[in-house]
């Protein structure tokens, strides 16, 4: 991976596999990890990590009960006829790798032209949020955000940017720091016209 920017063009839809762990067999996990890892899971320190790695979990991972159609589903018309874009930067995002389940994180920024209405702004935060919190790749987010807009908002144009460190590859591996990765993609107008390309790049200041 590299500073290069680059397009996003993949999406899957994850799901959570049928036959669901328990919360027990999930602890019973985690002191596996912690005698992987060469520590002691008896010791007084570590006898209630299980059980607090498994509660955090519920927090990181609480995507996979998250639904984008429901996040973007109420919209306002009543926005004096205004239909230019609609720029929401500098979301903040913690999510994490699907290679190593370590974090990456950064910020988003999602822009729009609307078409039929606008919608809450605080729902795009909150979009990437059902997103980050999942086992993810930095380009498959990029693509189920914008695809998300699409079919819940139908804008003439649509535009998402993502900028984030990877620890995988800061804190092990090949541990170059202060690397960011770039992920963008445009649809529709954003797509077919480079000045609204410009346009975006210029409002998110990117360099
Ligand atoms: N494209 C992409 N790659 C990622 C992302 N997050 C982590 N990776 C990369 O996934 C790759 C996995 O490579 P592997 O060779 O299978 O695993 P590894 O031996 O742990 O690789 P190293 O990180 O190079 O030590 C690494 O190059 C990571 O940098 C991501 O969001 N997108
Ligand atoms: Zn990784």
């Amino acid at each position: 991976m590299d500073v290069r920017v680059k397009s996003a063009t993949t999406t899957s839809v994850p799901s959570i596999p049928a036959a669901r762990p328990s919360r027990e067999e999930a602890e019973a996990a985690v002191r596996t990890l912690i005698a992987w890892a060469g520590d002691d899971p008896s010791r007084e320190g570590l006898l209630d990590t299980p059980a607090r790695v498994t509660k955090a979990y519920g927090e990181l991972f609480a995507g996979y009960g998250q639904d984008a159609s429901e996040v973007l589903s109420k919209t306002f018309k009543e926005v004096g006829g205004y239909d230019d874009l609609v720029l929401v930067r500098d979301i903040p995002f913690h999510a994490h790798c699907e290679h190593h389940m370590v974090p990456f994180y950064g910020k988003a920024h999602i822009a729009y032209l609307p078409h039929d209405g606008v919608v809450g702004l605080s729902k795009l935060a909150r979009l990437v949020e059902v997103y980050a919190r999942r086992l993810q790749t930095q380009e498959t987010m990029t693509a189920q955000i914008i695809d998300a807009i699409n079919e819940n908002l139908g804008p003439r144009g649509a535009a998402v940017m993502l900028e984030a460190e990877h620890m995988c590859m800061t804190m092990r591996g090949v541990k170059a720091h202060d690397v960011k990765t770039v992920t963008h993609r445009f649809t529709g107008v954003f797509a077919e016209d480079r000045q609204e390309q410009d346009r975006f790049f210029a409002m998110v200041g990117h360099r």
